[in-house]
Formats: C-alpha cells, structure tokens, sequence
C-alpha cells in the first residue's frame, strides 16, 4: 500500500500543501497539517480530482505564483524535478568496525532534532486564503536556483538565502499551518518544502567534523584484511567460577606458550591454541562489559557464559544473557564445576532453552562445554570450540594502518603517569605513534604486553598497556592514531573541548517523547524495551502485546523482561542498547533512579497494560498526548460555612492569595493535610455565579461531591496546564 505525506503529494503534483489539504477536507478526508499520511486511494482520489480539474484556481495560482518568480535556468531545471543529492557519510565497513556506530549523531542530526515543524502542532490556518491579486512588493533581487545549507536554518536565514522577505516565508509556512517566528530553527524537510514552492533547489552540506574519527578513518579494501584473533569476554552469576576459569585459561596456556613470561594483570591477555590466538578480556562480569558498549565500544566477539552445574541457572546468568543478546555476540556455554557430585549438566541445558539457548545435543544452536575450570578438564574442548566458532565467523582487520581500537582500562601510576591497556581492533600500533585516546592525546612512551615484555608494535585484537599520555581516559573510550603529531593535538584537544560541551547539554538517548521524530528521520528501525513487572506472568503478558505493535514497519523489540524493581543493571542495559524502560506495577530503586537520570534512560511507570501498549503507539505515531503541569493559581481561606439542604454545604471564603475560578481544580487542606482534591462546583459572589474570584474579596464555594468543607480549611485552587514536550 502506498502512503505518502500532504507535504509530498503536494510536491508530486506542484502545488501547495494547503491547497491539498483544502482538497481533502472537502472530500472529508480528514488532515490536519502537512505531515498527515494519506493513503493509495485518497492518492488515487486526489490524482482524479487534479487531472479532472486542471484549471482548478488554487492549482493555477501557484504555478503562476512559481513561474513569476523563476530565472529561466529555473523553469528549465523545473522540468526534471530533481531532488538534491544528499552527500552521505562513508559506511563504516563491516569487516573491520573500527568504531561502533551506535549512539552516535552527528551534529546535522543534533540539529535536525531542533524545533522543527513537523513536531510543532497544526494551527487553525485552515481558513486562510493564499493572496491572490496586489502581490506584495517583492525585493528586487532574483531567486538563487540552489541554495546550501549546514544542520538546519532559521527562517530569518532562509528568507535571506532565497532573497525573500522573511515575513513572505513566515505567511508560506502559515499556509502550510505552521507558525513560525523569525528565529525558529527549520529542518531539511520543511527548507526543501519552502525551497520547492519557489523552485529553488537545496542542498545540505555536511561539514566534517573534526572531533569524530569516522571522518578520519579510511575504508579498509576487501584484500588488505586479514583474519584476526577473537576476543572473548566471561559472563555468569556470582561464584559460578568466572575467576577461576581466566586464571585457568591464563595459567594452562601462557606460561606453556611463553616460558619465562611472568604474567601482568593488564585487562585483557592472549593465549596461543593450535597456534592460533585467543585475546580474553581479564574483567569478568557484565557490568564492563555493558559499561563499555554504554560508551559505544563493541570489543567483544564471543561471550562465554559460565554457568556452575551444581547451581544451573541464576539472576545474574539471565542478565549476562540479555546483554550479550543486546549486543548481538555469540554465546558458547560453559557448564563449570563438572568435578562437583552434584552437578547438573542436564538441568543447566533444561533451564537455558527458556531463554533461546539450546544445545547442539538437542538439536539446537548453541554450543554447551562441560567443564572444571578447578581441575582444567573441558578447558581445551572450550578453547577449541571459541577457535570454531571464529574460523565461522572469520572475523578480520587489517594490520597495515595506523590503529585504531578501544581503552580496556586505564589509570594514574604515580611513577609513569597515566597508564591504559588498549586493545587494537585495527591496525597496527607502534611505540612513537601520535594517538588521540579518548578526550586525551600523546604519543606511545613504552608497551608492555600482558607478559609483562615492552614490545615495539602489535597487531589487532592484542591488548597492550602504554603511556604516554597527557591525561587518563575512560574504559570504553576509543583511540586513534595520527601520522601527524600536530593533527592528534588538535583533534584531542577538540575532543576535550566537545566533550564538555556535550556535559553541559543532554544526552541524546531514545525518550518516547522524541521517538516519533527519530522514527521521521529514519534513524530508527527496532524500539528496544525493557520490560520490568511484579510478577513473570505480567511481564511476560505485557512483552507479548508489546511485539505486536508494529507502526510504519517500526518494530518493538524487547530485549529483557524481569520481575521486581528496575535495578542500575538494568537502566546501563538500556543505556547500552538505547532502550526504554517499562516499569509495571514495580519502580525504580535509588540507585537505578540516579542513573536513568545521569545516562538520560526514560523509564515509564504504568499499572494497566492497555495503557503501556497505548502509550507506546501512540508515541510512535507522534500522538502522544500533551504533557500537563499543575499550576496553582490561588489560596483562598474558608471563614464559615453554612449547610443548605439540596445544595450541600457552602464555604463563606476569602481569596488570601491569587485568584480561584470556576473550572480550577481544587484541593481542600487542612492542618497542612490534603483531605480532598475535587473540582469547584458554584461559585458565587453574593448572589450571582461568578467565573472568578480575585484576591482580596469574599465568595460563597461549594464543591463538588464534597460537603464536609470545615471553617480554617484553605481551598487551593491550580490549573493543569500544557508543557511544551522537550
Ligand atoms: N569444585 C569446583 N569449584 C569451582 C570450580 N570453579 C570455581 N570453583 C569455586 O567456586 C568459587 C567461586 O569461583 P570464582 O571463580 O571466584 O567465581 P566468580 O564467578 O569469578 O565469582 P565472582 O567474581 O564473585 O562473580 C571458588 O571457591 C572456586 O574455587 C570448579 O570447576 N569446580
């Protein structure tokens, strides 16, 4: 089925969105501004009403409006009807993602999110007729044919780029039922709608940002890539023997590999298994794991889920599973503590097909190693599977290019000064390289690999601890390196610069609020929840309806369900994986609360799951009702009161404070208590009905289904009134 906007229709046939709005009210399809969807057979409709009706006046208008005002370059170009070719950024290529995309805008977009009129409500402009005799005086200057522009303009600006007078645009965009004032921001869309109506073409120019090394990085060629060593993260809940199994992997491996070496606590190490390598990140547990996606670092290629046979599966083993999942990383199962009597292997297998990992025995996917990581019986099956699973996915970089890769860990050593264990994801990384880290930048002093040897370069995949740095960056934070020393001092320093900047402002994480307009701009594609209940059945109930919700082939996607309160695991979650959290009938704890706020996580609090599944359609169709925000207007002080039958009982008031009117909603107060909350039922002033009663004066109330008003009660009186959504 086709649909299209009014805006674009209008465009198709050359003629105003107002005029096909008019059209469509007059056949009773019901609009309501520009960006309303019509469907193929109003399409249909319509295309029969244009064609029927070609000299209909509104169309003959505006082209003849169009026409008066084009060059004759324009009228020619008019002809092909082009749209402007919008330069895109260079895909970052798959092989080798030197830096994770996700999370990440670009300014344009940042500015695209501005004001713009599409999230802007509809005004009554449907009455308005576009002029047409005594034209206004129009400058003398001709219309450009193109006109650039960077992130967004203001109408002011446009009017300047079309050589118009600003209140020309403001009244075209009146026509289009926007109001807009001089300085409001316009999107891509709404310039190129303004642009069209005179024939004038547009184009955006995207200025390179300094601070974002994928403007930097070079497309690695098919051939240049090589095959490069997993990297593998441990998960599993507490004591199931995560420790155990990396200093057992370590212990059995590296000193068999590399006689003499003396193992360095670094972050992360290799081990070397039919010659092949393996790199394991040394900090176990997925709380890094997810802080580090959170930063936008993707390092992890497999996850193994330790899962003790003795215990099966736990709270924190269906965490680690979520996030992994999150992360789209392969799981291969370690079922540990095989050495113990009471283990279990077939209830672990039992428990985990719940959550989608079924193994090969049963005719699954999904790798299971029994193993010890006490005694290292099964520790050279799991290594082999990780070698097989890598020779599948075959993942590659190539090493002949400056590096590129991610902080594993980092921090200040009183003699060497900031110290960080990177792990290489690309390229090849030398001491003396000019590297930009994070917000900070350097050269790399020394190397030190995880034996504790000062090596010279290394390659993808090797975790390497260096120094050299001017200041400490975070875990997560990405490096790059520069062959030009000054260019890693400038974009560091930038970074640095950008990055307080970016402190002061709001993150931009997903919020319901903004969803409709991510949706616009097809930044997004899946909408990720996490879903929170009091009890499985809910949860499970409420994820169902969820997946159901599909709006313009936008898809819900859940990417945890749990029961009981929303944990600080669980906001990093969904800061990580750019989701919204559902809370029913359960809410926050103190720390979650602290950290949705820090990472700007959106979490919605309901108690009917109609209302959840609303909320979320609705926001995803930009319908979302107005937010309100209760305003008091005034006090007023309750002197006596007199019961009359029939009418209940009046309170003899005085307005102390503000004013009170006969719509406000009122709460009743006494000794500093709430004891209702209702609306004004008659408001008199001697004997007349009133609409409001200001301070300073003497009114009879009475309120609705209330009568048990006291003298000394304070009647407070406010309005709900609408906010303007962020
Ligand atoms: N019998 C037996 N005990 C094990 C095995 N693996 C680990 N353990 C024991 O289980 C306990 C917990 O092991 P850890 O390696 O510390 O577990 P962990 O998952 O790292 O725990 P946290 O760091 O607290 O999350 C320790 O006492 C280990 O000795 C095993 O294969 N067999």
């Amino acid at each position: 089925m086709t649909k299209m906007r009014v805006y674009e229709y209008a465009k198709k046939q050359n003629i105003s969105s107002k005029d096909v709005i008019t059209a469509l009210q007059s056949m009773n399809v019901e609009v309501s501004n520009h960006m309303s969807t019509i469907d193929d057979h109003v399409i249909v409709k319509l295309d029969g009403k244009y064609k029927a009706d070609k000299n209909e006046t509104t169309k003959s208008i505006s082209v003849k409006q169009r026409e008066d005002h084009k060059t004759p370059m324009q009228k020619q170009e008019n002809t092909n009807n082009t749209k402007p070719a919008n330069p895109t950024k260079p895909a970052a290529k798959s092989g080798s993602k030197p830096f994770n995309q996700q999370g990440k805008s670009n300014n344009n977009r940042n500015n695209n999110n501005k004001k713009n009129f599409g999230n802007k409500k509809n005004n009554s402009s449907s009455n308005q007729r576009r002029p047409q005799g005594g034209a206004p005086v129009q400058p003398k200057k001709e219309l450009p044919s193109k006109i650039t522009f960077t992130g967004s303009l203001t109408v002011g600006e446009l009017a300047g780029k079309l050589h118009k007078e600003p209140s020309e645009i403001i009244k075209k965009l009146f026509m289009l039922g926007v109001m807009a004032t001089i300085n409001q921001d316009l999107d891509k869309d709404s310039i190129e709608l303004i642009a069209g109506e005179y024939g004038v073409e547009v184009e955006e120019v995207i200025v390179f940002d300094v601070t974002e090394f994928e403007g930097y990085a070079t497309e690695d060629q098919e051939d240049q890539l090589q095959i490069r060593p997993p990297v593998v993260t441990i998960m599993g809940h507490v004591d199931h023997g995560k420790t155990t199994l990396l200093d057992s992997i370590r212990n059995t491996k590296v000193t068999a590999g590399e006689a003499g070496g003396i193992t360095q606590h670094i972050g992360a190490y290799q081990v070397v298994v039919n010659n092949k390598k393996i790199t394991f990140l040394d900090t176990p547990g997925h709380a890094a794991f997810t802080t580090m996606r959170a930063r936008g670092a993707q390092v992890t290629d497999i996850t193994i889920l330790v899962v003790a046979a003795d215990d099966g599966v736990m709270p924190q083993t269906v965490e680690a599973i979520s996030h992994a999942k999150a992360a789209e990383v392969p799981i291969i199962v370690a079922v540990n503590k095989m050495d113990k009597e009471s283990a279990n292997p077939d209830r672990v297998m039992q428990e985990l097909t719940e959550y989608g990992l079924v193994s090969e025995a049963w005719g699954g996917d999904t790798i299971f190693v029994p193993l010890s990581a006490l005694s290292g019986d099964g520790i050279e099956e799991l290594l082999e599977m990780i070698l097989l699973v890598s020779e599948v996915e075959e993942w590659k970089a190539n090493p002949n290019r400056a590096a590129t890769g991610t902080v594993i860990e980092a921090q200040l050593d009183k003699g060497r000064g900031s110290v960080a264990t990177l792990l290489v994801q690309n390229g090849t990384l030398r001491v003396g390289d000019s590297i930009v880290v994070g917000n900070t930048f350097g050269r790399v002093r020394a190397m030190v690999n995880d034996l504790g040897r000062r090596v010279k370069e290394v390659g993808p995949s090797t975790p390497v601890e260096i120094t050299g740095l001017s200041d400490v960056p975070q875990a997560g934070d990405q490096f790059m390196v520069f062959t030009d020393e000054k260019k890693a001092r400038q974009v560091g320093e930038a970074r640095a610069s950008k990055q307080l900047d970016e402190q002061r402002k709001e993150g931009a994480k997903l919020s319901l609020d903004d969803l409709f307009e991510q949706i616009k701009q097809g930044d997004i594609k899946d909408i990720n929840l996490i879903v929170k209940a009091d009890v499985q059945g809910s949860a499970e109930a409420l994820a169902a309806s969820l997946q159901k919700i599909d709006v313009e082939g936008v898809k819900v996607k859940i990417i945890l369900t749990g029961v009981g309160a929303i944990t600080e695991s669980d906001i990093i979650l969904a800061s990580a994986s750019n989701a919204i959290v559902i809370g029913f009938n359960v809410r926050p704890d103190g720390n979650a609360k602290r950290t949705a706020d820090e990472e700007k996580v959106d979490i919605r609090l309901h108690r009917i799951i109609y209302k959840v599944i609303e909320e979320i359609e609705a926001a995803m169709k930009g319908m979302l009702d107005p937010e309100f925000e209760e305003k008091v207007i005034g006090q007023v002080e309750v002197r006596q009161t007199i019961k009359v039958s029939k009418i209940g009982t009046i309170a003899g008031s005085y307005v102390t404070d503000g004013k009170i009117t006969r719509d406000s909603s009122i709460r009743v107060i006494r000794d500093g208590v709430v004891v209702f909350e209702g609306e004004v039922d008659v408001l008199k002033r001697f004997k007349d009905d009133v609409k409001e009663v200001a301070q300073n004066y003497e009114c009879g109330i009475t309120i609705k289904n209330f009568n048990d008003i006291k003298e000394g009660d304070i009647i407070e009186a406010y309005v709900m009134q609408e906010i303007e959504r962020k």
